[in-house]
């Protein structure tokens, strides 16, 4: 029997474990929410999901004003030891996954069965922000800029991310050292990049991560629990006329309703807030006289949809290891080390260190450099290869081929896709997800973008700092892209097609901006445009992708929405939380 028979054999038993161990605590939480909660009838302010964004509304309300509010969510709520960095890839695929997947792409992933792409989203109390790769970074803050059409300046904005990053999150370096992520930044000095700035423009650096002693951190955290009424599946918004009055949810069969006096606040996410919206009868009319839903507003919502593309998973091979591999999950000092003092293996967030480049030598980036200790095969095909779906022939005859070297990945990721698709619902059962065409590499742009990317993937592996360490590109030929000479433009184009990868960073649904633009779902102001006290606050309204990962954009977004709608005499609160000395002492906290 192979070693890596025996290596499949020990990460697929771990699969199991996690598997039986998210049940237990979902179906705990099932229970609990079944026979012991205290829910209202009537509350000043509903938020729909407890993610990134509706945990920074619900815990601004909760800390600032003496308004009363809930929060529903459709997931159930986690625990402590799902916490550790180490599990996030185990969340795919689980009951913490809304488990969504593409309709078949035109021109895109035609190496995963039946040409469909996963798209994960996290269906747990933190929503996404308890599954995704903890990298924060603030983006380029003039875009943020341009999405409130002139309504705030950059120094309102750049003093929401400080309040978010300061208040809010906990930020930590990633918490071991890795020869792979010193030998890119070694790389990237010698091809005359800089260290990555705040102001984002070109260069690279080590991972910040939200972590607490190496411990996830999600904006959840701040969150009291009895706020929240988990397994409660919003289906839609009740309306009288067209202000929005309240929600209707199930929760373990039953239907309730519960109403709002001030306003209903979806943070559903980019792929569920337009779907509640549409069942609700706002959206495109022909669609939803198609399906006999009422038209409360025609408009926009499902337009739009964006997502971080990549493509380059195993492209780069070591003859060493040069970071943690898939057996140091298993090594039970390590377990002992993320125990013990919130070090090593165990808080890895994946994702090593970023980079910001041009592709056309100018000074702000359009490929975003995500580098991972890891590879699909590093896990013997125990989980990554269910997670991305890749097709049973692709694993045989490409992936499998790599178990005696050690596997990396340099992603190159488009910050600013050309490409833009939708999200339908196709039926009025809400228990059922929308249709979801993100029509990936549509845009020609999109694909030479990429193909550069790949080219910058393969200038890095040439350097002498990675070749020093062993490095060089994957040799084997895709599968399907036989005809074409090996790193060709052919060659490269047939690769992205096939391997193309989300980075899971789904935006546009319920776009932001002015009335009269064709894509416009929100105002400035979050406000849905032609009803009354219905905002949608969350990764929806982005109406363009920001220059990086996005959580800290969309937890600024949702605090903009707050001090926009809900307390909007003074920006910033004067009193933040860990201000001790003048929250014990002085006590001169504004309360509303
Ligand atoms: C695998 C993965 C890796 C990622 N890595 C990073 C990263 O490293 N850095 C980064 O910046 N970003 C990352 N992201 C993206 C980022 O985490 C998300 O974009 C962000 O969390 C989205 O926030 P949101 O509030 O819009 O939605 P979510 O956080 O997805 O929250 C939506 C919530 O609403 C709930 N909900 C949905 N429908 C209903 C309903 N009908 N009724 C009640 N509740 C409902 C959901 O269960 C969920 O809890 C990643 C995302 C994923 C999935």
């Amino acid at each position: 029997m192979s070693i890596y028979f025996f290596q499949l054999m020990l990460f697929s038993g771990c699969v199991q474990i996690f598997t039986f161990y998210a049940y237990l605590v979902y179906y705990s939480d099932v229970l609990t929410t079944t026979y012991f909660q205290d829910l209202q009838p009537e509350y000043d302010f509903i938020i729909v999901g407890s993610g990134t964004a509706g945990s920074v509304i619900a815990h601004r309300l909760a800390t600032e004003t003496n308004y009363t509010f809930i929060v529903l969510e459709a997931g159930s709520k986690g625990n402590a030891l799902l916490e550790a960095p180490v599990f996030g890839p185990f969340f795919h695929g689980s009951v913490f996954d809304w488990q969504f997947e593409t309709v078949p792409q035109k021109y895109a992933c035609f190496a995963m069965k039946d040409k469909k792409c996963k798209l994960a989203q996290g269906k747990i109390m933190g929503g996404s922000s308890k599954m995704n790769n903890m990298i924060h970074i603030r983006g380029n803050i003039s875009h943020y800029h341009d999405w409130f059409h002139g309504l705030h300046r950059e120094e309102y904005i750049k003093k929401q991310f400080e309040f978010i990053e300061n208040e809010i999150l906990h930020l930590s370096n990633v918490q071991y050292d890795s020869e792979l992520a010193e030998a890119i930044l070694h790389a990237a000095k010698e091809l005359n990049y800089e260290t990555l700035d705040v102001s984002h423009s070109l260069g690279f650096k080590k991972t910040i991560v939200s972590q607490k002693n190496g411990k996830r951190w999600c904006i959840s955290d701040n969150l009291n629990s009895q706020k929240v009424i988990s397994n409660a599946l919003v289906e839609n918004i009740i309306f009288n006329g067209n202000t929005a009055k309240g929600v209707s949810f199930s929760q373990s069969g039953k239907k309730h309703k519960v109403y709002a006096k001030k306003g209903v606040i979806l943070s559903a996410g980019t792929i569920n807030s337009p779907k509640i919206l549409q069942l609700s009868g706002i959206g495109p009319k022909n669609r939803l006289k198609s399906l006999g839903l009422p038209v409360i507003k025609n408009l926009p919502v499902g337009r739009n949809l964006q997502d971080h593309i990549g493509s380059g998973l195993d492209l780069v091979l070591f003859n060493k290891s040069v970071s943690i591999t898939a057996n140091d999950m298993v090594d039970l000092f390590h377990v002992f080390q993320y125990f013990w003092n919130g070090k090593g293996p165990w808080t890895t967030p994946g994702c090593e260190a970023i980079g910001m480049l041009s592709t056309k030598n100018l000074k702000t980036p359009d490929i975003q450099f995500m580098v991972l200790p890891v590879g699909l095969s590093s896990d013997r095909g125990s989980l990554l290869r269910s997670t991305v779906n890749i097709a049973d022939d692709v694993w045989d005859k490409y992936f499998s081929k790599t178990f005696e070297s050690y596997v990396t990945t340099i992603f190159p990721v488009i910050l600013h896709p050309k490409s833009k698709g939708r999200v339908y619902i196709n039926s009025t059962d809400p228990t059922l997800p929308p249709l979801i065409n993100p029509k990936y590499l549509s845009h020609k742009e999109d694909r030479e973008t990429l193909i550069n990317g790949l080219k910058l993937v393969r200038q890095f592996v040439n350097s002498k700092a990675i070749k020093d360490i062993g490095g060089y590109i994957n040799p084997n030929h895709f599968p399907g892209c036989d005809d074409f000479e090996i790193f060709t433009d052919s060659y490269l184009d047939c690769y992205i097609k096939h391997l193309t990868l989300t980075s899971y960073h789904p935006v546009g649904t319920c776009s932001m901006g002015l009335p009269d633009s064709k894509n416009t779902v929100v105002d400035t102001s979050f406000r849905v445009l032609g009803v009354k006290n219905l905002f949608v606050a969350d990764a929806s309204v982005l109406p363009t992708l920001p220059s990086g990962n996005i959580n800290a954009a969309i937890a600024m977004m949702a605090s903009v929405f707050f001090d926009t709608n809900i307390k909007p005499k003074r920006n910033i609160p004067l009193c933040y939380k860990r201000d001790y000395l003048n929250n014990y002492l002085l006590k001169t906290c504004f309360v509303m």
